[in-house]
């Protein structure tokens, strides 16, 4: 039996003796199965063929970034938030081997996983079982997880605290349990945000964006958008990051608010007349 792992967005199914037909997580329109179909690894073959490594990056005083090198899957970051002795990683990645949890080890290890939405489930069971984590998802996303298990804690309602400085927030939007990382200690003690590409940060980084699917480029409601923004209005952060390496770095809550209020125009359409 194998625990075999979806090659397009890294996520690990139950133990079979079969790769399954499809992978649920792709099938949905919010990612794309190649057009070749679907292929299938395990994790155990990563570590194998030796391609693979993770690099362990320190992206600022608490705060680390994991990420897989060369590129798995959808090749989003994972962030390690060290809060006063209680670390939490927030989403998660596939690729996990001897070297990245001897270096995890040496930060304090892994008390909470946290995750944003379901196309960064990866191998959340194998990092939770590893480190003897509680894995937080919103009650929401519970259909979406391929390994469910004793590690699994369903949260649900708005917020969820997980250390003195870490509190999850649930947006909505790209997931109906979509959710963001506050880090009230985080960017010197102005705040940061941890946002998945629930919040993504775009290519001129003094703007964020929202959307249903990035593959397939459906937009979430102007009404959606607006709420988000006025659930986030009230949070200190100063810096915003996203999944995949893009950083607001400054003056991050009034990012979004405008960048809301900039789609929100767009949908309108009052931002532009071509
Ligand atoms: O800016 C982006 C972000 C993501 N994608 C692709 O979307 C899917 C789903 O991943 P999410 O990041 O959870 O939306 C994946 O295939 C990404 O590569 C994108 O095209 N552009």
């Amino acid at each position: 039996m194998e625990k075999y792992v979806c090659k397009t967005c890294g996520v690990q199914y139950p133990p079979a003796a079969e790769p399954p037909e499809s992978c649920f997580i792709c099938s949905d329109e919010r990612q794309h199965v190649p057009a070749g179909g679907p292929a299938w690894t395990t994790l155990e073959a990563m570590r194998e063929e030796g391609t693979y490594r993770n690099a362990l990056t320190r992206e600022e005083a608490g705060l680390y970034g994991i990420v897989t090198q060369p590129s798995f899957g959808i090749g989003q970051t994972a962030y390690l938030v060290c809060d006063n002795g209680f670390n939490t990683l927030w989403d998660c990645i596939t690729y996990l081997d001897a070297e990245t949890i001897t270096a995890i080890e040496r930060l304090g290890g892994i008390q909470a996983i946290a995750m944003s939405h379901p196309h960064y489930y990866s191998t959340q069971a194998e990092w939770a079982e590893t480190f003897g984590a509680v894995l937080h998802i919103h009650e929401d996303d519970r259909a979406w997880v391929a390994r469910p298990g004793e590690h699994v804690r369903f949260w649900s309602g708005e917020t969820c605290r997980l250390s003195d400085g870490v509190t999850l927030h649930r947006l909505g939007g790209h997931f109906r349990g979509a959710a963001v990382l506050h880090w009230s200690e985080g960017a010197e003690g102005a705040g940061v945000m941890l946002s998945g590409d629930v919040i993504q940060v775009v290519a001129d980084r003094r703007w964020v964006s929202f959307m249903y699917s990035y593959p397939n480029l459906i937009p979430l409601p102007g009404s959606t958008v607006a709420r988000i923004a006025e659930q986030v209005r009230p949070l200190p952060f100063e810096r915003l990051y996203n999944a995949f390496h893009r950083v607001v770095r400054a003056d991050a809550n009034a990012a979004v608010q405008r960048s809301a209020q900039r789609y929100i125009q767009a949908l309108q359409g009052e931002l532009f007349d071509t």
